[in-house]
């Protein structure tokens, strides 16, 4: 099935459907098997967190799926699409389009403003939101013209957030988002991302080593050794305001 257009989130319909997903560095005794096999069935408007020890293959598993990497073996489909038999440019196209990324460091131009860093996306995001509005979701109305050195490590994060989310993504990845984060700023971070998803309607993945985020989310993956150890669905989930770290 080729990529739709931007389809309207339907909460709970399927949004990745993952099957036997395996990546392997390298070859012969040197080869590392990253991902060794995962099955993982994504809705819409899911909070996930991925949870696992260093080098058990969370950020692979986000790298594929958000398209930055490709896998050895399996398949993985989002909105019906396979990822797996995309072309380079395909792929390129369903970043630009569906994906928006959040890191441990944001990745932020110096040189440019926090409202020109998000224009950078808007300029050739098909549907993007005005750079503004996405700076006023994130709280940052009053810094628009500021630059990354101007601010603090959390109002940079947020920066990085409101580009992920200009043009309007589908799903958010968020690989350590608060990895460099004391846990005040670290908990305003993660609320930011849990407005996105409540006011946007998009999925959110969350990789951490920080397990009390795990709270925030519908469900949580637990990786090991390349494999999903265990999920746990929460009942409830918390505000991160709420988490004690
Ligand atoms: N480009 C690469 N070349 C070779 N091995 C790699 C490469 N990228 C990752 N790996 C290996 O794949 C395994 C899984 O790495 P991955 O980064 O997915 O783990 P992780 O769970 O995200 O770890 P962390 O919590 O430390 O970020 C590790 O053994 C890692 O060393």
């Amino acid at each position: 099935m080729p990529l739709a257009a931007k389809a309207a989130p339907e909460p709970g319909q399927p949004i990745y459907t993952v099957r036997g997903l395996t990546k392997v560095y390298g070859s012969g005794p040197a080869a590392v098997h990253a991902l060794a096999g995962v099955d993982l069935d994504v809705a819409e408007g899911e909070i996930i967190v991925l949870l696992g020890p260093s080098g058990s293959g969370k950020s692979t598993l986000l790298n594929i799926i958000g398209g930055l990497d490709r896998c050895t073996d399996g398949t993985a489909r989002f909105q019906g699409a396979e990822l797996t038999d995309m072309s380079d440019a395909a792929l390129t196209r369903y970043r630009r389009d569906h994906v928006g990324f959040v890191f441990q460091f944001y990745n932020l131009m110096p040189s440019l403003t926090a409202r020109e860093n998000v224009e950078l996306v808007t300029e050739i995001a098909p549907d993007p939101m005005p750079a503004g509005d996405a700076l006023a979701m994130v709280g940052l109305d009053a810094r628009m013209d500021h630059f990354p050195a101007q601010m603090s490590g959390g109002e940079q994060q947020r920066v990085a957030i409101a580009r992920a989310i200009a043009k309007q993504p589908r799903v958010l990845f968020c690989d350590e988002p608060t990895g460099a984060l004391d846990s005040k700023t670290g908990k305003a971070v993660l609320s930011v991302l849990r407005d996105v998803n409540e006011q946007t309607g998009a999925t959110v993945l969350i990789v951490t080593h920080a397990a009390a985020t795990a709270a925030m989310a519908d469900r949580v993956i637990h990786f090991k050794d390349g494999r999903i150890e265990r999920i746990d669905r929460n009942a409830t989930r918390r505000d991160p305001a709420e988490i004690d770290w």
